[in-house]
């Protein structure tokens, strides 16, 4: 960023090869989004009207063990250039260059190289300080890493951030206290240093904190800069006097145009000669950039620009990749169980939810159907047939209870996937198992009370195994609509949409072959017609019209089975037991892959 710099950089070069430092340059870099119809003025009206320029031809360079910030008035591009040089956009359209050490990184640079603090905290809840340290850094440090080692570098992270007080201290939520707002910030940047990464990008780091606390977050940057040659560069809102001389650069931006960029204490002189204070807020004229651009300051970052990128070009970077070793998905599925499987296991309400539904819809049937299931007069048995399809259909309905488990913690999801910290899949392997564990002791539970307490004919085994793959289909639907809808409003009203289609198609309401021509295909893909038919089979497969008959046709007087009645027999696959479990275990992957596909390429998240 300036000559000098340079000069230290290449003395410091020659001894010591600059192994794990990146500086970070740009040259002409221009962003622009498409909007519908936007009133502000930098819209591009002559290129198309409908393109909003938020960058508009950017060049500037980030030293390692230079402490910059990025300011400018709200709105004038500070998050989207710190967005765009992590590598973070995901929507709108890039022109222009970046380097890092003087080459254009590729996606494994930014993700190893690059550490990013976002604006807002996003960490989870349930863990401790110490657990979160220690579970970002299974999930990022390299496979060669012993325990031992994590442990020390979690201890060091926590030492070095001044954490010490809170270390065990629940992270918390809005609704349940934990940590300040301080200390979550400091856990958040700890969470991006654990790798030690050569760049760390921070936005607004300071915002929401107290001007004490303020300080002292950017004084922790200032020291890692210099002891650890890493290359930092923070977005701010008005720092304080102290936090200001604790830059070494400034960047300003104004409605996405440089308007300076050179050492923080030539700022106040510069902008003083040309007769503006250094308030980055006050209105600046547009032409201020024009005048920046034929400054010499301009032709010094330029200079400084080309002669770092040089510089830094005889040493390249580093194959983060390859130095970091990331663990296995498999281990990272496991960390992803270790840590948030445990924490919502020991929460009461997670748990307390799970099986309370569960118990209270048991207890109501056990009281009600007691006995029924081994009667066989015709009033018991509708009964107990409409017990079975109630229980496929509470499975349904209660798919809405597991919407929120990937909504609310969607933005988390994205600062891990975007941290390199696991794929789309083993995160839903993670929520999977998590839920299916549970419902193995609920589903058991609940199968317990009402087989024996209804007295059902059929198998408890296969009561079981039914009731659990219905259960787990719930979970897996509402997954799969969750992951692909932008909301839980929207997941809440589908969800419901959907399952009570499914209630017609189940073969309860309407027998099969009384379902229009037209609509016989969607009875196919009804998880109820599996899980009711399957019920219905193990029940009473073993009943003969002799023995049981109950229903007697109208016109020509036949006898018929429940079975026949419900439609359950004599087809071609709805006779077999097997059959149904296999099409509920079909449906459950086919549910499973929608999730799957949902989380990785639909983001809802617009950046
Ligand atoms: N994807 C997008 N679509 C439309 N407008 C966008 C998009 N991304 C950014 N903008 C607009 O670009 C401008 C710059 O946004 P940005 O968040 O970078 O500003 P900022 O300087 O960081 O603001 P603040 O200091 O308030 O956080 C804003 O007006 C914002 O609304």
């Amino acid at each position: 960023m300036c000559t000098s710099t340079a000069e230290t950089l290449k003395g410091r070069n020659k001894v010591n090869k600059v192994e794990n430092k990146v500086g970070v340059s740009f040259e002409g870099l221009t962003y622009s989004v498409k909007v519908k119809n936007t009133g502000k003025k930098n819209v591009d009206d002559e290129k198309s009207p409908s393109t909003l320029t938020i960058l508009n031809d950017l060049n500037g360079s980030f030293e390692p063990e230079k402490l910059t910030m990025i300011m400018g008035p709200s709105g004038s591009g500070k998050s989207t250039l710190l967005d765009t040089l992590a590598g973070r956009k995901n929507s709108g359209i890039l022109e222009g260059k970046i380097f890092f050490n003087g080459n254009p990184p590729t996606q494994d640079d930014y993700r190893f190289t690059v550490g990013y603090v976002e604006q807002f905290d996003t960490l989870v809840g349930e863990l401790t300080v110490e657990q979160m340290l220690l579970y970002t850094a299974e999930l990022k440090l390299s496979v060669k890493t012993t325990s031992e080692e994590r442990v020390a570098r979690v201890a060091e992270m926590i030492k070095m951030l001044n954490l010490e007080s809170c270390r065990n201290t629940v992270i918390g939520s809005p609704l349940s206290r934990g940590i300040s707002g301080g200390q979550a910030k400091r856990v958040n940047i700890g969470l991006a240093l654990i790798t030690r990464p050569p760049v760390l990008f921070l936005d607004e780091p300071t915002s929401g904190l107290d001007s004490r606390t303020a300080n002292e977050v950017i004084e922790l940057l200032h020291r890692l800069a210099k002891n650890q040659g890493t290359t930092i560069v923070a977005t701010i809102h008005s720092p304080t006097g102290y936090a200001f001389s604790q830059f070494d650069g400034l960047y300003m931006i104004h409605s996405g145009e440089t308007i300076y960029e050179g050492p923080v204490d030539k700022a106040q002189t510069y902008f003083e000669h040309h007769g503006f204070a250094r308030d980055p807020d006050a209105s600046l004229p547009e032409w201020f950039s024009d005048l920046y651009k034929s400054s010499e300051m301009s032709q010094l970052a330029a200079q400084s620009r080309k002669s770092i990128t040089e510089i830094l070009k005889e040493g390249p970077i580093v194959n983060q990749k390859k130095l970091r070793q990331p663990p296995s998905e498999f281990r990272k599925l496991f960390t992803l169980l270790k840590f948030r499987m445990v924490a919502h296991y020991k929460d009461v309400e997670f748990v307390a939810t799970r099986f309370a539904e569960k118990f209270l819809y048991a207890v109501v049937l056990l009281t009600l159907y007691f006995g029924l299931g081994e009667k066989t007069d015709t009033e018991s048995i509708a009964a107990v047939t409409s017990l079975l399809f109630l229980n496929v259909a509470l499975a349904g309905f209660g798919a809405s209870a597991f919407v929120p488990a990937l909504n609310i913690e969607r933005k988390l999801f994205y600062r891990e996937l975007d941290d390199g910290c696991y794929k789309p899949i083993t995160y839903y392997c993670s929520k999977f198992i998590e839920e299916a564990f549970i419902a193995i002791f609920s589903s058991l539970l609940f199968s317990l009370l009402v087989f024996y307490g209804v007295k059902l004919t059929g198998h408890f085994g296969i009561f079981f195994l039914i009731q659990y793959l219905t259960t787990l289909i719930g979970v897996i639907l509402a997954y799969a609509v969750s992951a692909a809808v932008p909301s839980i409003d929207v997941a809440c009203s589908i969800l419901p949409l959907y399952v009570t289609i499914c209630l017609f198609f189940g073969g309860y309401f309407i027998p099969f072959s009384k379902i229009p021509v037209g609509w016989v295909w969607y009875s196919w893909t009804s998880f109820m017609r599996y899980a009711f038919g399957a019920f219905m089979i193990d029940n009473y497969r073993d009943t003969t019209v002799g023995e049981m008959p109950i229903f007697v046709d109208a016109i020509d007087g036949t006898p018929k089975t429940v079975l026949e009645f419900y439609g359950l027999e004599n087809g071609p696959i709805m006779n077999s037991l097997g059959a149904c479990i296999a099409f509920l275990t079909g449906l459950l992957i086919f549910f499973a892959t929608m999730g799957i596909l949902a989380l990785v390429y639909i983001r809802h998240e617009k950046r």
